[in-house]
């Protein structure tokens, strides 16, 4: 058992405390007394936004953004402290003062939903990339990550977390509103919205659509050889080395839903997903 699941419990009620509602949606308290400020941040044309629901393999998207804009190298990439070159908006640290100050162009990340970023991101000139994962992979992340966590350290079944999760009781709110607020702009040009398992599936094309959303320019071979790149982060990412093995692959949430939680989980997708035309990968 991890030190910190030891040191603090935490029940479904001390669990629900931890939250605030803004606007009906649940946040986590690090976003408490800062949401006006967030809204009124200024952007820059030559931003780039990287927004997810959390555990949508927003840090392997970020590795990857940042080397198709960067052209850096994937060793490099393995070497270096990316999170602190891409802060999250929301977060206590690095926080907002400096994120305001940090040089262009600033490749910013956020869990936030669409109508809560800052104002300025709503059909403004920085491009935003949204990326999306399958539910049920992603609410499996989501548990183990709040398993782990030191500040929410969450002892509850995985069938409550998924009843939590189904009802929007989550941080950050609910994942279908979430999902689909952002498919409802992904046809703004300042939008690219992409999915978690198209980078396992065909990230070749998913570099092709980063690097033109990008701007960055360049030729077949250059391409080839950004792809190249990019499947061996995606390869580093999921390997037995910097993840327990088949961590962050398609279709893990198999081994883990029982069939009566699988019945009831599709039939609040369709209720909540059932107007909307986009769709999700569930196995690969
Ligand atoms: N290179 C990488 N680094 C970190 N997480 C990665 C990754 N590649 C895939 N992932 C997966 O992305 C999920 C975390 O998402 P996020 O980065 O948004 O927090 C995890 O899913 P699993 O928990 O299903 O393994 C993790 O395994
Ligand atoms: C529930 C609190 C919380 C904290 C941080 C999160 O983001 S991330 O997954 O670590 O990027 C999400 C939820």
């Amino acid at each position: 058992m991890a030190e910190s699941e030891a040191e603090t419990p935490s029940t479904p009620g001390e669990f629900e405390s931890k939250y605030f509602e803004f606007h009906g949606v649940r946040l986590p308290p690090f976003c408490r007394g800062k949401m006006e400020e967030i809204a009124n941040f200024p952007v820059r044309p030559s931003d780039v936004w990287i927004v997810t629901y959390p555990k949508s393999g927003t840090s392997l998207l970020q590795e990857v953004v940042y080397l198709v804009s960067q052209g850096a190298d994937p060793d490099e990439i393995g070497l270096m402290n990316i999170d602190e070159q891409l802060p999250v908006l929301e977060y206590p640290q690095p926080g907002l003062d400096i994120i305001k100050e940090l040089t262009s162009p600033r490749l910013i990340k956020s869990h936030l939903p669409y109508r809560f970023l800052p104002s300025d991101l709503h059909n403004g000139d920085s491009k935003v990339i949204y990326m999306a994962r399958n539910p049920k992979d992603l609410v499996v992340s989501y548990y183990q990550f709040h398993r782990s966590l030191r500040t929410m350290s969450y002892r509850g079944t995985f069938q409550e977390f998924c009843r939590r999760f189904m009802n929007d009781k989550l941080g950050y709110g609910s994942w279908f509103e979430h999902v689909q607020e952002f498919w409802e702009h992904r046809m703004d040009s300042n939008v690219l919205f992409l999915k978690y398992e198209d980078m396992h599936r065909d990230l070749v094309t998913m570099v092709e659509q980063l690097a033109r959303f990008l701007g960055v320019s360049c030729d077949k071979a250059q391409l080839e050889a950004l792809s190249e790149h990019c499947h061996q982060l995606v390869d580093q990412c999921c390997n037995a080395e910097a993840l327990p093995v088949g961590r962050g692959r398609v279709g893990l949430w198999k081994d883990i839903f029982t069939v009566s939680m699988n019945e009831k989980f599709d039939l609040v997708y369709k209720q909540k997903m059932g107007k909307c035309d986009l769709t999700f990968d569930f196995y690969l």
